[in-house]
């Protein structure tokens, strides 16, 4: 049963999908967008699509997805833009602003994600809750097969070099070298405190 409403579904993202796919086939990033978002969501069951089910899947399914084919359309008129944004609507939390995105941009969750940058290169991967902004002096720039992990923060003109990866909840100001990892300090527990009442959350003694 599970799998005839899977393929119920899919029949329908078929036929919903194709003006889209119409319009954003022609892209070479998009193709390659496709492959590295079922590369990275890693589940047999779409691995086993042909690419046109997998882009009908991955625009039906996930918005994040729609937000970065919007993205790959930029170049297109605005008449068709809006059009299409009416009928395939991007997530509302996720912002995508660069002069360019390389080919293959996974995005995982991409609630609360704002991505201004000066150039993304090929096969990242971004995480909910990130901050990729600009400082009064400009904005990043992200190598190809940069991670950017949940909740990090990236700011400036820095470059995040090929292969770095900047982990949950992680504020970056400078440039990372190719292949480094730049991590924040863990959380350490609060040692109780003598005539402190633990068990309340504003720590404070009952009046
Ligand atoms: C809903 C969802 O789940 S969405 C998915 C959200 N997930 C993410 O965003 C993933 C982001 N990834 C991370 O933050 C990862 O921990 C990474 C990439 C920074 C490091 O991963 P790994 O290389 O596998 O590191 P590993 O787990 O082996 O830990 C190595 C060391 O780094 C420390 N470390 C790992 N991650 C972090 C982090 N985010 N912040 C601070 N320290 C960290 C570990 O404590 C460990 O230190 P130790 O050697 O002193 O014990």
């Amino acid at each position: 049963m599970a799998a005839e409403l899977w393929a119920l579904r899919l029949r329908v993202a078929r036929v919903l999908a194709y003006p889209l796919w119409r319009c954003a086939a022609a892209a070479e990033e998009v193709r390659a967008d496709i492959a590295w978002w079922i590369e990275c969501i890693d589940a047999p069951k779409l691995t086993a699509l042909e690419e046109y089910s997998r882009f009908a899947y991955l625009a039906a399914a996930l918005p994040e997805f729609r937000t970065l084919v919007h993205y790959r359309l930029r170049g297109r008129s605005p008449v068709l833009r809006i059009l299409l944004r009416a009928c395939y609507r991007p997530l509302p939390t996720l912002t995508l602003e660069a002069d360019r995105i390389g080919p293959a941009l996974f995005i995982q969750h991409g609630v609360g994600t704002i991505v201004t940058a000066e150039s993304i290169g090929s096969h990242c991967w971004i995480n909910q809750q990130v901050t990729v902004g600009h400082d009064a002096k400009g904005r990043p720039t992200l190598g190809d097969r940069v991670r950017v992990g949940a909740g990090a923060v990236v700011l400036g003109p820095i470059t995040l070099h090929d292969g770095a990866t900047v982990g949950a909840n992680a504020t970056v100001i400078h440039d990372v070298p190719a292949g480094a990892t730049m991590v924040a300090p863990l959380a350490t527990a609060l040692t109780a405190r003598p005539g402190v009442d633990g068990d309340r959350p504003s720590g404070r003694a009952p009046a």
